[in-house]
């Protein structure tokens, strides 16, 4: 009996230092990613405000950037990865529908369609993306160091009641204005007869994507809402107990 529970605590010994051991490096890894995409964001505001001041228009600016954007963009997808193997908490769908419509628009729209690259509209998802890329990452980051300043907190909780909107603002009318290109081109679109007689049209399914806005976007928004009470009120409470 005895050995039973000596052998009992030693198992139990072991599976908590796993179970350390495991969110040990999870935390360094989380810490090591969020870092990595703190500084990322941070070089592309750093070219996007150097492009600008030098050459004092936006023209050209897309271009310019579209390769280091192109990369830390599409990193992001390991954050479905972590919200799947649960290192962090929070929702495989919300995560993903954020990050792969952030990749669809990278990919598919901007950086497929030259003609719409100097939009204004593009600029303004852009720069909104990485005001609150900056902010997320370094929230996160600071908050695994345990020393969040107020401020970062603040931000992250609050600039995206504005920021949410603008962004999707931007998204949405570089969408509509590549519809015209789409249809002209027939681009990414399979036309039948083929020989698997399937057809696909891209200039409807944009119309689609940009339709999808309405019923997804305001679950996103509605979850930052929850997360905002959750974090910055939830807290207030706190304070006032103590
Ligand atoms: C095929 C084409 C498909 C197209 C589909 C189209 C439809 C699309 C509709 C909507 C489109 C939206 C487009 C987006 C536009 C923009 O981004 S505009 C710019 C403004 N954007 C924002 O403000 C983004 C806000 N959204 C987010 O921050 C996230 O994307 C999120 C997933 C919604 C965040 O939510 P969540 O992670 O749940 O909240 P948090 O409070 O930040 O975190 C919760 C807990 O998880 C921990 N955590 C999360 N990530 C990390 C990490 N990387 N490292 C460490 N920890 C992390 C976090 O600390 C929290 O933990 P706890 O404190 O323990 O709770």
């Amino acid at each position: 009996m005895a050995s039973t529970e000596e052998d009992g605590s030693v198992e139990e010994k072991e599976n908590n230092n796993k179970k350390r051991t495991k969110s040990a490096i999870a935390v360094a890894w989380l810490t090591f990613y969020n870092i990595a995409m703190t500084a990322g964001w941070l070089v592309l505001a750093i070219a996007m405000m150097r492009f600008y001041i030098q050459k004092g228009t936006h023209k050209g600016l897309y271009k310019s950037i579209a390769r280091t954007l192109k990369f830390f963009q599409t990193i992001a997808l390991v954050e479905v990865v972590h919200c799947a193997i649960g290192i962090v908490r929070t929702s495989v769908i919300v995560t993903g529908v954020q990050v792969c419509s952030r990749i669809f628009m990278v990919w598919f729209i901007t950086n497929s369609i030259k003609q719409i690259q100097n939009e204004e509209s593009v600029i303004l998802f852009l720069a909104v993306w990485t005001f609150t890329e900056i902010t997320r990452y370094s929230f996160y980051t600071f908050n695994l160091l345990n020393h969040l300043p107020y401020f970062i907190k603040w931000a992250r909780y609050n600039m995206f009641i504005i920021m949410y909107p603008l962004g999707v603002a931007g998204e949405l009318l570089t969408i509509y204005t590549a519809l015209p290109y789409v249809r002209k081109t027939g681009m990414l679109s399979v036309r039948l007869p083929n020989k698997y007689n399937v057809s696909f049209d891209y200039y409807y399914f944009l119309v689609i994507v940009m339709l999808s806005y309405i019923p997804l976007f305001p679950q996103l928004y509605f979850h930052m809402l929850r997360q905002r009470r959750k974090v910055l009120l939830g807290e207030i409470i706190v304070e006032k107990d103590e």
